[in-house]
């Protein structure tokens, strides 16, 4: 699959709002700084810069896992920073996230590992696969083939290489039935072929399924060839949104080397 072939993701409706996003952490950092950009339904979109330029910062935003100090970030038509107790839990049942350390159980099999993505969904607690509904055994199977580890399924997950359990990881999240996926960093302990793997799989489940995607990551050449669109942050400004179709290696390159200015900044529509 190349870029060209993806569908055109501007035609769907706002998943993801920021407005004017700012994040302070006592006594004086500034993670986010005015920060404003849409993301529209089914859209993949890659956010890069420096370590600490505030790209997990920004993904905490979304699921609200942190409070912006000021502006408005919307999440599915709802305000996060208005929403607590079990409206705030309904929305981050709406959000999947990827982490880079995958954290996955290591004693558990696989498949008990990706049912945990139903957890959500279900009343009460859960011990031992069985304890699962078959349904959901059966989506979390469905699932682990989707992403090519049905082989692995009664294996302990602990047994599995890097990218066979960032695969895992996927899965289990897909079991949440996200409308949106949250991915930090999710190749970042991956070798180069693992890591291409899995951000073509990421890529692929977006295009089948519409769901929106945010992902950070530190290597370019991923972004431009799995992202729609690259959000360039550094000290916690924008500055660069732009399509990654057209987007030359030495332009996103600039999101690292040039100091923060809001005249390279290029609306992605
Ligand atoms: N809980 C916190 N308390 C204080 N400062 C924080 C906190 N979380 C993040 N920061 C600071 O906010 C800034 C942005 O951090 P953030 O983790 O979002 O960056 P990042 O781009 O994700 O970095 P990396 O690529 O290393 O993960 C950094 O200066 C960081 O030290």
């Amino acid at each position: 699959m190349t870029v060209s072939q993806f569908p055109d993701p501007k035609s769907g409706a706002v998943t993801i709002r920021f407005s004017d996003v700012s994040k302070h952490f006592p006594p004086d950092v500034v993670a986010l700084n005015d920060v404003s950009f849409d993301v529209r339904a089914g859209e993949v979109v890659v956010l890069l810069g420096h370590s600490g330029s505030g790209k997990s910062t920004l993904l905490r935003q979304v699921d609200g896992l942190q409070r912006a100090s000021s502006g408005t970030v919307s999440v599915l038509g709802a305000d996060v920073g208005s929403m607590r107790g079990a409206r705030a839990r309904a929305l981050r049942r709406r959000v999947g996230f990827v982490f880079q350390q995958f954290e996955l159980v290591g004693g558990l099999t696989v498949l008990e590992n990706v049912c945990t993505g139903a957890l959500g969904r279900l009343r009460g607690p859960r011990l031992g696969l069985l304890s699962y509904p078959r349904s959901v055994r059966r989506e979390a199977l469905g699932q682990l083939e989707r992403v090519g580890l049905a082989a692995q399924a009664f294996q302990r997950a602990d047994t599995l290489s890097g990218g066979q359990q960032q695969r895992a990881a996927v899965a289990r999240a897909l079991v949440q039935r996200p409308e949106i996926l949250l991915a930090d960093e999710p190749v970042a302990s991956l070798d180069p072929e693992s890591a291409a793997q899995v951000m073509r799989l990421i890529r692929e489940i977006s295009v089948e399924q519409g769901l929106t995607v945010l992902c950070s990551l530190h290597q370019l050449d991923l972004a431009l060839s799995w992202g729609d669109r690259i959000i360039g942050l550094r000290s916690g400004e924008v500055v660069l949104d732009a399509p990654s179709v057209g987007l030359s290696r030495e332009s996103a390159m600039e999101v690292y080397t040039q100091p923060a200015m809001r005249s390279v900044l290029t609306a992605a529509g």
